[in-house]
């Protein structure tokens, strides 16, 4: 059994994570995972389930090869063909683990397997009993085990453990119980199940009410001391229980629980970003720990706060996940304190009756953009806050015939107009070919997203661009870019215009006195 003060991490990533649609992964790839996971520090890594495909077992085989200290584990169904399959898969590796696993509640052995208590229970002992002749080291999972009858679930547990099972996972299957109830349950079936103390109880918790982490941390508390998780919470449906989450929660309130893992906490966010980049599986800005967002801050009260004591507002330290730095992020909602220490990070030094004027600037400026960076901060400051350089004056797109064509017309604070039209395989091509022609700047799209941002009559498009921008010298750096408009493919200009024109402003700091935004012509 492990150390009672320490939480064995089951990954089970390129299994259950990559039952999610859209993340199915190569066998080399899932060695790339299974090499990070391991640098990670989990104690076990679940390869994937050798009966289901060829691709499972040549993944479990060079996964073996490479990763020696973790435990592997493969998953079987309660069938002799099953098990020997996984047995196969396994040849070869360090420290295998045979987890096997069947259905235990009314709905799934009535409908799914349609087999009596008995049936599943005879299932039980003998696939536990075969899997324990061929494997030291034998886990045996009761799916949806949450809704199944607690007598019935302390039989087939007691059977399991009877015939060798060695860890004993109850999976909340459907994510379907609550934190009160799944400390309870553990509480009970360890207190119940003859030899429960022999065995390491493990929780694989589901997130369909966004209640995986807290069902998996009140599982600990009734005395699981395994938990299976995922990186970033990748699973079936809405996934399972986030590694990142789960590890953090255990550190950050290590006086609570007084438990901790094995993991290099600084490795979560690589991790996390390099599954994303394997599966193409995006993470939302705001997902905790490994979002984008998790440790950005934008709102001005916030903003002082962190300047103050980022204790004000972050409860971890960004680089005990892997993050460089917090980000103060500069929009709309900032404040002068935030804005004033950026100018001083950019060596301006302003008094107290200089910010008023640039804040307000600034404030304009975040009317028409999202966020406000350095080189807008640079402009502000050199007092040619223009923030609009090319302005959007009309826009005609026409999708008939063979080919979309587009003609825009464009105007600059000084009053210059420039008239551009273009061709292009769709509507938005040829307009981003004419807002191309017209301001001379050319973009090569990374990416482009149109969505409704607010509801009703009140909702309008609003379009984000990803772009690189080659400045001439061979390097190419990259942008991003917001519009917003009741129009889908307006907003799509816009945000072309505000990638177009950052690029701009940046060319005409770099010479001075060249006139910004006819700086093409
Ligand atoms: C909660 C979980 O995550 S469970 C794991 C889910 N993972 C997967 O399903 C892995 C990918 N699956 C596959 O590739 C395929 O489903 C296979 C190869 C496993 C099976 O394919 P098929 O033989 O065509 O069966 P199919 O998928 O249609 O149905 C599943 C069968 O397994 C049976 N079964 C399901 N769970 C178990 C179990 N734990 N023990 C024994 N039999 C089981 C079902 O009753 C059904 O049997 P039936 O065909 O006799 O009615
Ligand atoms: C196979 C088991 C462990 C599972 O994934 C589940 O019940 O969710
Ligand atoms: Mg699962």
């Amino acid at each position: 059994m492990s150390s009672p003060d320490t939480i064995r991490i089951f990954d089970t990533t390129l299994r259950d994570g990559e039952q999610s649609p859209g993340c199915s992964m190569s066998p080399q790839q899932k060695v790339v995972m299974a090499r990070a996971l391991d640098a990670l520090g989990v104690d076990i890594i679940e390869t994937g389930f050798p009966a289901s495909s060829e691709s499972d077992r040549e993944a479990a085989r060079l996964i073996a090869r490479e990763v020696r200290r973790p435990t592997l584990a493969v998953l079987s169904r309660c069938l002799p063909a099953d098990i020997e399959a996984s047995v196969r898969a396994l040849e070869g590796t360090a420290n295998p683990r045979l987890h096997v696993f069947v259905s235990t509640s009314p709905l799934h052995r009535e409908h799914k397997l349609r087999m009596s208590r008995e049936q599943v229970l005879d299932m039980t002992a003998s696939s536990v009993a075969h899997a324990r002749r061929l494997v030291d080291d034998v886990e045996f999972s009761t799916e949806d085990g949450t809704r199944t009858e607690e007598d019935f679930l302390v039989e087939v547990i007691t059977a399991a453990i009877a015939n060798g099972a060695t860890t004993i996972n109850v999976p909340d299957t459907l994510g379907y119980t609550t934190p009160d109830e799944m400390r309870a349950l553990f509480q009970r079936l360890i207190a119940t199940v003859p030899g429960a103390r022999d065995v390491v109880f493990s929780a694989h918790c589901h997130n369909d009410l966004g209640l995986a982490v807290a069902n998996s941390l009140a599982a600990i508390e009734g005395g699981a001391r395994q938990v299976e998780c995922t990186v970033n919470g990748i699973g079936e449906r809405a996934g399972n229980c986030a590694v990142e989450e789960l590890a953090m929660a255990l550190k950050v309130r290590q006086a609570f629980y007084q438990l901790d893992t094995a993991l290099d906490t600084r490795l979560l966010v690589p991790t996390s970003q390099l599954l994303r980049r394997l599966t193409g599986m995006g993470v939302q800005r705001n997902k905790a720990i490994v979002g984008e967002n998790a440790f950005a801050h934008e709102s001005g009260i916030h903003q002082h706060g962190m300047l103050r004591h980022r204790g004000t507002y972050e409860i971890m330290n960004p680089s005990d996940v892997g993050w460089p730095d917090s980000k103060l992020v500069l929009g709309r909602h900032s404040g002068r304190a935030a804005v004033s220490h950026r100018l001083r990070a950019l060596g301006y030094t302003l008094e107290d009756d200089q910010i008023d004027p640039i804040f307000s600037a600034f404030k304009a400026l975040c009317e028409q953009q999202r966020v406000v960076d350095d080189d807008d901060l640079e402009a502000l400051m050199h007092g040619d806050v223009d923030g609009q350089g090319w302005r959007l004056a009309s826009m005609t797109v026409s999708d008939r015939g063979q080919r979309a064509s587009a003609q825009v017309e464009l105007s600059d604070p000084a009053g210059n107009t420039v008239s551009e039209s273009a061709l292009g395989d769709g509507p938005v091509d040829a307009l981003f070919a004419a807002l191309a022609a017209a301001t001379g700047v050319e973009l090569a799209l990374d990416s482009y997203q149109v969505h409704s941002v607010g509801i009703g009559r009140d909702a309008r498009g609003e379009a984000n661009l990803s772009v690189r921008h080659d400045d001439g010298t061979g390097a190419s750096d990259a942008y991003d870019g917001t519009g917003t408009s009741r129009d889908i493919i307006e907003a799509s200009a816009l945000a072309w215009l505000d990638v177009a024109n950052r690029i701009l402003r940046r060319r005409a700091d770099a010479a001075p006195g060249t006139q910004r935004a006819a700086a093409h012509a």
